[in-house]
């Protein structure tokens, strides 16, 4: 649907997500983000006013796009898109390589940023944490403890999740969980993704 022109007219990208209002039409996910919170006076910890409380949310929103969000994206789909929608096999040394820099993101995101604070900046949920909830939803949903011997970012999960509300947390995941299971994509839609897809086999 992405490539199709009707889409292009929302958004020339051809990429998820995109926003279109009326007739304003908006992409990339932390300026929709953005958009709707201040469109909907979204309560302000969610983007605060404050000048350094939100310059914190600012820093992690600048930081997750080339750390966080690239590597759980190449985690995601060098072991599950490529070898079981794609049918294309992933050198394993690619793998180990992206599932250490995995490694060392996440450990960045517990000593920079959430540090021993309920949220990633500061004692308020933010949309910096869910921004970075649903990134790490992906290397999960491939199969990966990204959790389980963290015990400081399960517990801010635990808290993301109680501050959201469980049934809005799964759903909001939902998609993501279920991507193991989908089946191979078809020769057409492959053909179609092959060139965006190729950087996230490095
Ligand atoms: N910087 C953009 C990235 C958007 C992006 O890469 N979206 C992916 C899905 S998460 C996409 O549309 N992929 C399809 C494609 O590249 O053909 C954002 O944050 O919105």
């Amino acid at each position: 649907q992405h490539y199709t022109d009707a889409f292009a007219q929302v958004n020339p990208l051809r990429k998820v997500p995109a926003l279109k209002d009326g007739d304003f039409t908006l992409a990339e996910s932390v300026a929709i983000l953005l958009y709707l919170s201040r469109k909907y006076k979204a309560p302000d910890h969610w983007y605060p006013q404050d000048l350094q409380a939100r310059a914190r949310v600012d820093e992690y929103l600048s930081w997750q796009h080339t750390a966080l969000r690239s590597c759980c994206t190449r985690v995601m789909w060098q072991k599950l898109m490529f070898p079981v929608a794609m049918g294309q096999p992933v050198p394993p040394e690619t793998l180990a390589a992206t599932l250490a820099e995995l490694d060392r993101c996440l450990q960045m995101l517990e000593d920079k940023f959430l540090q021993d604070q309920a949220f990633l900046t500061g004692p308020h949920i933010s949309v910096a944490d869910l921004v970075a909830i649903t990134e790490l939803m992906h290397p999960v949903s491939a199969g990966c403890q990204v959790f389980e011997s963290r015990p400081r970012l399960a517990a801010w999960r635990q808290r993301v999740e109680a501050a959201v509300g469980k049934d809005l947390f799964q759903e909001a995941h939902e998609v993501v969980l279920k991507a193991k299971d989908m089946p191979p994509v078809d020769a057409t839609v492959k053909e179609k993704l092959k060139h965006s897809v190729q950087a996230l086999l490095k």
